[in-house]
Formats: C-alpha cells, sequence, structure tokens
C-alpha cells in the first residue's frame, strides 16, 4: 500500500458517509485528477508526490458538488471533455443513444451525412458522432451562452478533422439553411417535468443549468415537442431522429412523433439498465 491509496480509502469511507453514491470511484477520480494520472496509475504516485489538495476536492465532493465539476472534465465514450458550473455533465445514459446514432448512419450508408445535434451542452454527442463517423459533417445548436462557451472551447481542442460547426441560438428556428437536406437528427433536451422538482436529487438541481433541466414545462414535454418540429422541418425525406427522455416518458414521447405528422418507425429504444430512455423515428419518404 502507498500513502495515495491509503488516504483513498479514508476518503472512500467519507464520500460513502455523505451519500455518494459510488465514493470509491470518485475518490479514485479526483485523487487521478490532481496527481495528473489515470485511475490505472495510482499505486505507482510515490508519497513524496502526495498533493493535499485531494482532500480539498474531497471535501467539495462530500458537500454535494458534482464530480465533474470538480476534476473540471467528463468522460464520455472515447471522449474527454472540459466541463464545469454552466454546462450540462453528459451522461452514461446519451452513450447509448449516440451508439444508435452511428449504427444508423453506418445502415444509411450516405456519403457525406448531415446530422445536428439540438441542445448540445458541452458538445458530447455532436463530437462523439463526428469522432466516430468520420466523414460525417455535424452542425450542433446551443442557446446557452456558459454552456456555448464551453462547447466551443471543447471543439477548438477535439474536432481535428474540423467537422463540428457550433451555431448559438434556440433550436425552435435554428438552421433553416438546412430545412429538408439534414440525414439525422439527434437531441437531448431537457425533459424533467416541473412537478418532479422536489424528486430531483440536490446535487444535480443546484449544479445542472436550469435550462438544461427545466425546459420541458409542466409534463416535461414541451422541448421535446419543438425538437419533433425543428426535425420535422429539417430532416430529408427517409431521414432519421433520436431523441432522449426520462425513464418514464417512453409512452407520452412515442405519441410526439405522430404518423399524421410523416413519422414512421417509431421505436422506443432502451439504455444500458434496460429503461426506455429514447425514442427513434424516420421521417416518411416521398
Ligand atoms: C440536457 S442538456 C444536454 C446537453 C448535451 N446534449 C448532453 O447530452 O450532454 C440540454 C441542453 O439543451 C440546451 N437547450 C435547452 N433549450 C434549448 C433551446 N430552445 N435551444 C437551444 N438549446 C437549448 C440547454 O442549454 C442544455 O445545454
Amino acid at each position: 500500500m502507498n500513502l495515495l491509496l491509503d488516504e483513498i480509502a479514508r476518503a472512500t469511507a467519507r464520500l460513502a458517509d455523505a451519500g455518494a453514491a459510488s465514493p470509491r470511484a470518485d475518490a479514485e477520480e479526483l485523487a487521478a485528477a490532481v496527481h495528473g494520472v489515470n485511475r490505472g496509475e495510482l499505486h505507482k504516485v510515490p508519497d513524496s508526490a502526495f498533493d493535499a489538495r485531494f482532500w480539498e476536492y474531497v471535501a467539495r465532493r462530500e458537500a454535494g458538488e458534482p464530480l465533474q465539476h470538480i476534476t473540471g472534465r467528463a468522460f464520455f465514450r472515447y471522449l474527454e471533455l472540459k466541463v464545469g458550473p454552466g454546462v450540462f455533465v453528459p451522461r452514461p445514459e446519451t452513450e447509448v443513444m449516440v451508439g444508435w446514432a452511428l449504427e444508423t448512419l453506418r445502415d444509411m450508408d450516405v456519403r457525406d451525412p448531415l446530422v445536428v445535434d439540438l441542445g448540445t451542452g458541452s458538445a458530447a454527442i455532436a463530437l462523439s458522432i463526428a469522432l466516430e463517423a468520420p466523414t460525417a459533417r455535424v452542425h450542433a445548436v446551443e442557446k446557452d451562452p456558459a454552456a456555448f462557451a464551453h462547447a466551443s472551447r471543447n471543439v477548438e481542442e477535439l474536432d481535428e478533422r474540423d467537422q463540428v460547426r457550433l451555431h448559438h441560438g434556440d433550436f425552435a428556428t435554428a438552421l433553416p439553411e438546412l430545412d429538408g437536406t439534414v440525414d439525422l437528427v439527434v437531441s437531448n433536451p431537457p425533459y424533467i417535468p416541473m412537478s418532479e422538482w422536489e424528486y430531483v436529487p440536490r446535487d444535480v438541481r443546484d449544479h445542472d443549468p436550469a435550462d438544461a433541466l427545466w425546459g420541458g414545462g409542466d409534463d416535461g414535454l414541451d422541448a421535446i415537442r419543438v425538437v419533433e418540429r425543428t426535425a420535422r422541418r429539417l430532416l430529408r425525406p427517409g431521414g432519421h431522429v433520436a431523441v432522449e427522455h426520462s425513464d418514464r416518458q417512453g409512452n407520452p414521447v412515442y405519441w410526439v412523433f405522430a404518423e399524421e405528422n410523416g413519422w414512421r418507425d417509431v421505436r422506443n429504444r432502451r439504455d444500458l439498465t434496460e429503461r426506455d430512455r429514447f425514442v427513434t423515428a424516420r421521417l416518411v419518404a416521398d
């Protein structure tokens, strides 16, 4: 055992007492960030290099600050994104929707597919699609200035092939120049019903930006309805859409994509915990 591993064990116990859901993973990630190593290299940090800022980070986590705001980084699929106060921390549930998007692009077999990410936040979805679908051109829309600043920084650092274009604005009216031409629209919009405010964990309520959580109105579906209308405007005939929702909204979101508005193959899709998590649909071909 070395000093750092001892300190991580003590921090794990403290974070468990504070009610953290993954105390050991949190303690290891905080230690890794402070010492500039990966989690798998923690045992290699010599005792003489122990950095006492570790305990400052642990105290912030104990007080309920999200892990990723403290470390300034979030992992999403194959990316390490810069995050912090003012931008939504990307969640693992969304990785599954991106996996579906990439499979769909492969099946579409379009040479340079045109993709739009509505409400891009840190640009997690847009940048993942760009990285994993090297010929895709991706447009990403974000209205919140603080989130847009984070997205810009991530795109600048991670978009090596210059595939992602960011647009500052409201996704209700965004990108009219692309109407009828887009192959795939993907969105993780705000969807928590205002009526569920009191049940949302305190660290989410206090630290994720309000625009990322509450744009859904009383039933949580307002922003999803806007995404449906924008997707219908942007997609070419036969184009696809995917929109994330909470694990209790599979049924109502299915009906947002109504047949009379041209939607076909509407499907409820599940996340890795087998809960309903996103709906996909295809716009009818001409
Ligand atoms: C739940 S967060 C998702 C962020 C990111 N796509 C992800 O999955 O990590 C929703 C994002 O949509 C943005 N947003 C909400 N309403 C919007 C609107 N009308 N137009 C553009 N962006 C919007 C929020 O500011 C926030 O960044």
